[in-house]
C-alpha cells in the first residue's frame, strides 16, 4: 500500500492543463485563465470627484469663491478653473483643469452663484487617474475567477478570455445491486447514489460531468462502457475496485490496454483506490462505498482537475481545530474521520463505517489522522478538511 501523499503525487502526474479556449467575459465565472489579461485602459481614465460638492483650486476655508459651471459623470466642465472660481461637480465627475481638491456640498454655504468654504477636511476628495490600474497592467490569478476578477475584467475592456477547456469527466457507476434513484429495487438491490454525489463534486469543480448508465458486473458490459467513455478526458469508476469475485474494472481496463499505476493505498476510507491511464485518458477507479468514493474524491480528483485546468495540482487546504472528543490511536491507514464543527471544535460522527452517507452530509469536514498517531485528546489541536 502507498501513502496518500504518495498517491496524490502520482495521480497529479497522470494529467496536464487542458487546451485554451476563447470564452465571453460573462461566462468566466469559475473558469481559468490560459493567459495574462491585458487592461485596455486606465483606470479612472482621468482623475474623477469622489463626492458631490465643489471643485476648487487654491481656496481655504471662509473663501468666498464663484461658481462657473458644472462637471457631471458623463459631461464634464470643458473651462479652466481660476483663482476664485469653483465649478460644481458630482461623484465620479472628471475633475476641470485647474482645480486641485473637491469641497463636499455639505462643506459649504452656497447663495446664488457664490459659495463660502465653512470647513477644510483633509482629504482631497479625488480619484486620480491610472490609480485602480493603468493600461498594459495584467490580471492572471492562479485559481477560479470569482465574481470580484469578472468585474475587474470588464473594467480593464476585456471582453473574451481565454481560458482552459472544461475537463470532460465520465462517471461510470457498477454493479447488479444498482437501480437509478426514482426506480424500484429488487429484492436484493439498491439505490445508485454514489455517481450523483461524485458528479457533483466534479460540477463544484468546474468540469463537465458526463454520468453514465450503470454498468452490470459483466466484462462485457465494463467494455462497452469504457468505450461509450472514450471521449472523456478522465474516465471514473465507481464499485467493484476490490478483490472479490464480481471485482471486475481492474482486470477489464487492463484487458483494453489501461496502465494501472497503483491500486490500494494506506487510506481509511478508500483503500482500494485505483489510478493510471486508458490510451489518452486518465482512469481512476474508485471504490464503490459512497463515503469511500467521495473522500478519494475530495483528495484526489478534485487535485487532478486542477491539474487540467492549469493550476498546481494540490492537497486540499488544511486547518488546525480544536478536537471536540477523545480519539483512539490510529491504525497502519492514514484515516479521514468525517466530522461535525461545533463551538468547542470538531467532533467526529457516530460512527466512521464507509456505507454511511447521514453521517456524509451530516459532516462539516474530516480530521485527519496519521498513520500510527497516538491516542488523541479532547481539546488537542489537529489537521481537518472542511468540506
Ligand atoms: N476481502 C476484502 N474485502 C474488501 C476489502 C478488502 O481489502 N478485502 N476492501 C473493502 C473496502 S475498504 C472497500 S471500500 C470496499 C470497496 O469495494 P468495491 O470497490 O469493490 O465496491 P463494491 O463491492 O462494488 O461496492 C461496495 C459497496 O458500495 C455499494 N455501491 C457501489 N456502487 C454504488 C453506488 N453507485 N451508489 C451506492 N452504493 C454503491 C455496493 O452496493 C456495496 O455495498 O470493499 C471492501 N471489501
Ligand atoms: O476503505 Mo473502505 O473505503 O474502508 O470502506
Amino acid at each position: 500500500m502507498i501513502s496518500v501523499a504518495e498517491a496524490l503525487a502520482r495521480v497529479l502526474a497522470l494529467g496536464a492543463p487542458l487546451a485554451p479556449e476563447e470564452i465571453d467575459l460573462d461566462q468566466g465565472l469559475g473558469r481559468v485563465l490560459a493567459a495574462p489579461a491585458v487592461a485596455q485602459l486606465d483606470q479612472p481614465p482621468f482623475d474623477t470627484s469622489s463626492m458631490d460638492g465643489y471643485a476648487v483650486g487654491a481656496a481655504a476655508t471662509g473663501d468666498s469663491l464663484q461658481v462657473i459651471g458644472e462637471s457631471a459623470a458623463g459631461a464634464r466642465f470643458s473651462g479652466v478653473l481660476s483663482a476664485g472660481e469653483a465649478v460644481r461637480i458630482f461623484t465620479g465627475a472628471p475633475l476641470p483643469a485647474g482645480a486641485l481638491r473637491v469641497v463636499p456640498q455639505e462643506d459649504v454655504l452656497r447663495d446664488g452663484d457664490h459659495i463660502a468654504i465653512t470647513e477644510d477636511q483633509s482629504s482631497l476628495f479625488v480619484r486620480t487617474a491610472g490609480d485602480d490600474f493603468r493600461a498594459g497592467d495584467t490580471h492572471f490569478p492562479r485559481r477560479p475567477l470569482r465574481p470580484a476578477d469578472l468585474g475587474l475584467l470588464a473594467a480593464m475592456n476585456v471582453p473574451r478570455l481565454s481560458v482552459h477547456r472544461r475537463a470532460r469527466v465520465a462517471i461510470i457507476p457498477g454493479g447488479d445491486e444498482l437501480v437509478p434513484p426514482g426506480g424500484r429495487p429488487g429484492p436484493d438491490q439498491i439505490i445508485a447514489s454514489g455517481d450523483l454525489a461524485i458528479a457533483a463534486m466534479v460540477e463544484r469543480a468546474g468540469a463537465i460531468a458526463l454520468r453514465q448508465p450503470i454498468v452490470p458486473d459483466h466484462v462485457d458490459a465494463i467494455r462497452a462502457a469504457f468505450t461509450a467513455a472514450a471521449d472523456a478526458d478522465v474516465v471514473v469508476t465507481i464499485g467493484g475496485a476490490s478483490v472479490g469475485d464480481h471485482d471486475l474494472i481492474a482486470p477489464t481496463a487492463r484487458a483494453m490496454g489501461a496502465v494501472i499505476d497503483f491500486h490500494r493505498i494506506a487510506l481509511q476510507p478508500g483503500k482500494p483506490l485505483m489510478a493510471g491511464t486508458l490510451g489518452h485518458q486518465v482512469f481512476i477507479g474508485l471504490p464503490g462505498n459512497p463515503v469511500s468514493a467521495q473522500i478519494c474524491t475530495l483528495l484526489f480528483i478534485l487535485p487532478l482537475l486542477d491539474v487540467l485546468r492549469g493550476l498546481p495540482g494540490a492537497a486540499p487546504k488544511t486547518a488546525r481545530v480544536r478536537l471536540a472528543a477523545d480519539l483512539p490511536a490510529n491504525g497502519k491507514r492514514q484515516h479521514y474521520m468525517r466530522a461535525t464543527l461545533t463551538d468547542e471544535g470538531a467532533l467526529p460522527v457516530r460512527s466512521q463505517e464507509s456505507n454511511l452517507q447521514s453521517l456524509m452530509a451530516l459532516a462539516d469536514g474530516v480530521i485527519i489522522r496519521p498513520i500510527g498517531a497516538g491516542p488523541a485528546k479532547c481539546g488537542e489541536m489537529v489537521d481537518y478538511i472542511a468540506f
